[in-house]
């Protein structure tokens, strides 16, 4: 396969409601989108979104990198043989600094221009996928309102309903997922995520304040990640990793039993053979991998819903969606329930891009 033609389109897509991300508030969500062409006219796909508070890099950086790179992609020949797509990813011409969020794109791209040339799906070029994909629903920050919030989720469908915590004190937290889990059919994942918000004590606290209920799992309790190990060996709350997965590589899951499943969000993590390698390992390790978003356009969401698809059937976090106030794409992608449709989801289309919203930053033919 050989790529002819590569073109980056900016985009800022407005939100529902200002996004707060740590320290900053986002009130458009930007990115950069790629598509890459192939000598026969096979296109693919991939969006580039950094995420502000969470990504190493911004957009300015991305497009930078990307407008240095796009000649080196260009005129490019590679092994292409289905069935083999990690061989395949592994040829492609990055550079070591490649942003992650580029890396997300630019494997999404030559995947979908692959799948186009096999006349395969997606899905199906990352493995043997599933037809339908379990969403998890987040709840929203404020704390009011909780349990009838969650059983709302419930009665429409949701298997798992996830909660942020450590924002106020931690006894309010407790009260708070004590108050959610009783008001849930046992039967329902409660997933808490603290984000790194606690000390040791107080994660303790939490764990001990919980005890008696059973939760899937805790995403990041420590504010020190280091202690971990000491946290599962004085605890038996589950736990999952989620900011540790960009720090560590993947075998550090070895020596961690306690972990029960790994938050993998492949935009912050760097791409698809990362997130399929961290997918590996934790499915050796007895950790379920949870595909998540950060915000991505349809573009994004297509490639995550794909990989969800090809992983195994735990709900996942891409409910983000439900924040873009328009898409890339016209009308936007059908994610609006408790279950995807992964055939109706996860084919990338040029005809229902809304090239409105897109502003063409350049195009580069080999
Ligand atoms: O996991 C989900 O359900 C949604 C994704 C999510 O919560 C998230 C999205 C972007 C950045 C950080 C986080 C997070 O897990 O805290
Ligand atoms: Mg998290």
């Amino acid at each position: 396969m050989t790529i002819s033609e590569g073109a980056l389109y900016r985009y800022a897509l407005p939100l529902t409601a200002p996004l707060k991300l740590g320290s900053e508030a986002v009130t458009r969500r930007r990115g950069v989108l790629v598509r890459l062409t192939t000598e026969e006219g096979c296109v693919g796909w991939g969006d580039a979104a950094p995420l502000p508070g969470f990504s190493d890099e911004t957009r300015g950086d991305v497009e930078q990198h990307a407008r240095a790179a796009l000649p080196r992609w260009t005129g490019t020949s590679f092994f292409d043989a289905q069935g083999d797509l990690d061989a395949m990813l592994q040829d492609l011409p990055f550079e070591a600094e490649a942003p992650s969020s580029f890396r997300f794109a630019m494997e999404g791209a030559v995947v979908g221009a692959a799948a186009a040339a096999h006349e395969a799906s997606v899905p199906e070029m990352l493995g043997t996928p599933r037809q339908t994909v379990a969403l998890n629903a987040l709840l929203p920050r404020s704390g009011a309102n909780g349990p009838t919030q969650a059983v709302r989720r419930q009665e429409e469908g949701y298997r798992a309903v996830k909660v942020k915590v450590g924002r106020g004190g931690v006894e309010e937290d407790v009260e708070r997922v004590r108050a959610i889990r009783k008001a849930l059919d046992a039967s329902v994942a409660l997933r808490a995520d603290a984000n790194r918000a606690w000390s040791f004590d107080e994660a303790v606290t939490f764990a001990d304040g919980i005890d008696d209920l059973h939760i899937a799992y805790v995403e990041e309790p420590l504010a020190d990640p280091a202690r971990l190990d000491d946290f599962i060996e004085r605890t038996s709350l589950p736990v999952a990793l989620d900011e540790t997965t960009r720090e560590v590589p993947p075998a550090t899951l070895r020596g961690l039993p306690g972990v029960t499943a790994v938050v993998l969000k492949p935009t912050l993590l760097g791409g698809l053979q990362r997130t399929r390698e961290w997918g590996r390992v934790a499915r050796d390790a007895g950790a379920a991998p949870v595909l998540s978003g950060s915000y991505e356009s349809g573009v994004g969401i297509q490639m995550l819903v794909a990989l969800a698809a090809s992983g195994p059937a735990v709900p996942v976090g891409l409910s983000t969606y439900d924040r873009l106030a328009a898409d890339v794409y016209a009308p936007p992608l059908p994610i609006g329930g408790p279950n995807v449709d992964v055939p109706a989801v996860a084919t990338p289309s040029t005809a229902r891009i809304a090239w409105e919203r897109l502003d063409l930053i350049e195009r580069v033919s080999a």
